[in-house]
């Protein structure tokens, strides 16, 4: 029998649709859905149901519609079901632009992955059109939420948003509109069949929108909201002034080692993958240390061995192939910003190097690439090193004009990028 809210009836049934997300994918099931339920069990305020909705398949609506939404986040203990999401929309679904331009609708929330970002993208012409929608209905203000891992993603998803929608609109958004930036963090794999199957023997049902996350969570949020919002503090979210040392922090060390172990290492998942480079993740996190800013208080080399031990969760099947992904879209916020940074102080980037000649290898002999600059990426001939090297720094939207002029830089890949190739030969 399948999870629905008629074989679950005690699942949580949120009372109106507050939120609408776009992207529902994996990370918003174990991440803000859960912080969102919490904040409504916390306060007994119950208006803040979820309208999900996807851009690019149906897969997702075709797992959680039959279940009413209801889906389960395991972590470690029993499967815990979830019943914030009460609407799931497929792509092309018309009735998006109503949930935006609901007056009930307060915050919309995004995980629609880095490349969601680029200009063009389909969620943000979905977005636009229900902001028009909700200027035309006078459904008042709203707050514009980015849960990806990008720096300063709500100045980003801003301009993306503000460029689309013309100047017919500017003025309506700079009154209504609120872009805050957020810091996400939980490890949350794509589900494996074997999760799935585990999931049905605990819950004794069903359940095909199954997630599974590492116990750790966080979301940092920068407090500065349009109206009313999920009373997500309560569920443990931090609600600070400005995000970014926070960001600095997450995108540097945990995605800048995740992205280092997934092209340096052969093996299927992260966990393994780490014991193999325990000793270049801790050199990549040192390095970049200095480029990290102020976080008063806060216990950096805790949180650094705290990574690791997460990257090793047994229980988490964490495909490196899935963190490899998109390396176009990744590098520069996890690797190549903090190079940048140590070059222009006179350092050397050596374990950044190492990482991003790692990349190198891996773009050029994977036999299929997973990257919307996959045809960019193409080298003729990758067991030239310099050739190599000389062919991707020059992909300005991965590498910008500076680091390909950056000789220092340019040493330590091409270095490395040949002790990688050696290694691999010989
Ligand atoms: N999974 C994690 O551990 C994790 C942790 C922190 C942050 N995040 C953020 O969440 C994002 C999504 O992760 P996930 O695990 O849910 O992935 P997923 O593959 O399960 O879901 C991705 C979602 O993004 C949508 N999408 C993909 N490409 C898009 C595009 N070009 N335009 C618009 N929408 C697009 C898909 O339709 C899907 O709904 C990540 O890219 C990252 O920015 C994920
Ligand atoms: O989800 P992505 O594709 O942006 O990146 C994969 C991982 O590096 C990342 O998702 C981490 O699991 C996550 O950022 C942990 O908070």
């Amino acid at each position: 029998m399948r999870l629905s809210r008629t074989t679950y009836p005690g699942a949580r049934r949120p009372s109106a649709v507050g939120v609408v997300h776009l992207g529902l994918g994996a990370f918003h099931r174990a991440h803000q859905a859960v912080y969102t339920e919490e904040a409504m069990a916390a306060t007994g305020d119950d208006r803040w149901g979820i309208c999900g909705a996807t851009q690019r398949s149906t897969t997702v609506a075709d797992q959680l519609g039959p279940q009413d939404g209801l889906y389960t986040v395991s972590t470690g203990g029993p499967p815990q079901v979830v019943g914030a999401i009460t609407e799931v929309l497929p792509p092309g679904d018309e009735r998006l632009t109503a949930a935006l331009a609901h007056p009930g609708t307060r915050v919309v929330t995004l995980t629609i992955t880095e490349k969601g970002y680029a200009p063009g993208s389909p969620a943000v012409a979905a977005l636009v059109a229900g902001l028009r929608a909700r200027a035309r209905a006078d459904a008042g203000p709203i707050t514009v939420l980015s849960c990806d891992n990008l720096p300063g993603n709500g100045a980003v998803l801003a301009g993306l948003v503000r460029a689309a929608a013309g100047d017919g609109l500017a003025e309506w958004i700079a009154g209504q509109v609120r872009f805050p930036s957020s810091v996400v963090d939980r490890m949350v794999p794509a589900t494996t069949p074997e999760d799935l199957a585990e999931v049905a023997r605990r819950l004794g049902l069903e359940d095909r929108g199954a997630v599974v996350a590492e116990p750790f969570r966080q979301w940092v949020i920068e407090d500065d909201f349009a109206g009313e919002r999920p009373a997500w503090e309560r569920a443990g979210a931090l609600l600070v002034a400005d995000a970014e040392p926070y960001e600095r922090m997450k995108l540097r060390l945990l995605n800048g080692s995740h992205s280092m172990l997934a092209y340096l290492s052969r093996h299927e998942y992260v966990r393994d993958a780490v014991a193999e480079l325990a000793e270049p993740v801790a050199g990549l996190m040192e390095e970049v240390t200095p480029t990290l800013g102020a976080l008063p208080g806060f216990d950096l080399d805790a949180y650094k061995a705290s990574l690791l031990e997460r990257f090793a969760n047994p229980r988490l099947r964490h495909r490196t192939a899935q963190i490899a992904a998109d390396g176009s879209q990744k590098l520069p916020q996890r690797l190549l910003d903090p190079a940048r940074e140590l070059l222009a102080a006179g350092r050397e980037p050596r374990w950044i190097a190492r990482a991003v000649a790692g990349w190198m290898r891996y773009v050029t002999t994977a036999s299929t690439l997973d990257d919307p600059l996959a045809d960019r990426l193409r080298v003729p001939e990758p067991d030239k090193v310099v050739l190599t090297v000389d062919r991707l720094l020059a992909v300005s939207a991965v590498f910008g004009e500076d680091l390909p002029a950056d000789q220092v830089f340019r040493d330590l890949v091409t270095e490395s990028l040949a002790e990688l190739i050696a290694d691999s030969t010989g």
